[in-house]
């Protein structure tokens, strides 16, 4: 689904990522894990084309990322909504846009895209706010926003920037129940944490980042105390 090897990022000349290397097969629902700027965004950017790559190669379902055009194909959701462009967007027009991909610019929406965009709306539980600004939403409540985007456009591969970042213990549930559906229909994820939380029975492997470089990549830790130690079992 997705392979990045050997990937080196430099910000300013300071190297951010040291050479990763991470490969993630389909059906499997990776955690990305480490401390405050160890690298963990920089990764999932660097697997999407989204952080300038100065070595290394990325591939999307196969394909290096320079030739890779299937953006249907996964679904990306970002660490916080951008500052927006000042024009006021409502949460069902946010989600809309996550059918972008698949029905292209320019055609107008099918009953099966405003069909997605409704069951996604209702799986993170906003259908009753889609018509509201999104501004008037919390941060947890916009997260969710996000996250019903990218599972509009009914991805094979969801990437998630820390999802449950500032989210409350309920909300947290709730994303878990959805990611759960998600799973279970053969979706393959790959998401950055802090703590794993509810998600936790749900991980299948677990990356841990540490400086710029993975220094552990396999079993995920016990408890969101048992951080695994970074010099311990590097893969
Ligand atoms: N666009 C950028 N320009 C300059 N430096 C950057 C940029 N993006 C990230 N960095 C730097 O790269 C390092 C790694 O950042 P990154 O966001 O990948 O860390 P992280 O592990 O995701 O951290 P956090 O848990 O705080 O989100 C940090 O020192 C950060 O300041």
């Amino acid at each position: 689904m997705l392979e990045v090897e050997q990937a080196v990022v430099a910000y300013d000349g300071r190297p951010v990522l040291d050479g990763v290397s991470l490969k993630v097969a389909p059906s499997e629902v990776v955690a990305i894990l480490g401390a405050n700027g160890s690298g963990k965004s920089t990764l999932v950017k660097a697997a999407l084309g989204l952080a300038p790559l100065v070595g290394g190669e990325v591939r999307l379902f196969g394909t290096p990322l320079r030739r890779f055009r299937e953006w249907h194909r996964l679904g990306y959701v970002p660490q916080r909504i951008g500052a927006g462009s000042g024009v006021p967007a409502t949460v069902r027009e946010v989600v809309a846009e996550g059918r972008l991909a698949r029905r292209g610019f320019l055609r107008l929406p099918k009953p099966a895209d405003r069909r997605a965009v409704g069951e996604a709306l209702a799986a993170v539980g906003l259908a009753d706010r889609a018509r509201e600004p999104v501004s008037v939403l919390s941060g947890g409540q916009q997260q969710r926003v996000l996250i019903a985007r990218a599972l509009a456009g009914a991805p094979e591969l969801l990437v998630l920037d820390e999802p449950t970042a500032g989210v409350d213990a309920a909300s947290q549930e709730a994303f878990a129940v959805c990611l759960h559906r998600f799973v279970d229909q053969g979706g393959t994820v790959v998401f950055v944490a802090h703590e794993l939380g509810p998600l936790r029975p749900l991980i299948t492997r677990a990356v841990v980042v540490h400086h710029g470089e993975i220094v552990h990549d396999g079993a995920p830790p016990e408890t969101d105390n048992d951080h695994v130690h970074p010099h311990a079992g590097a893969a």
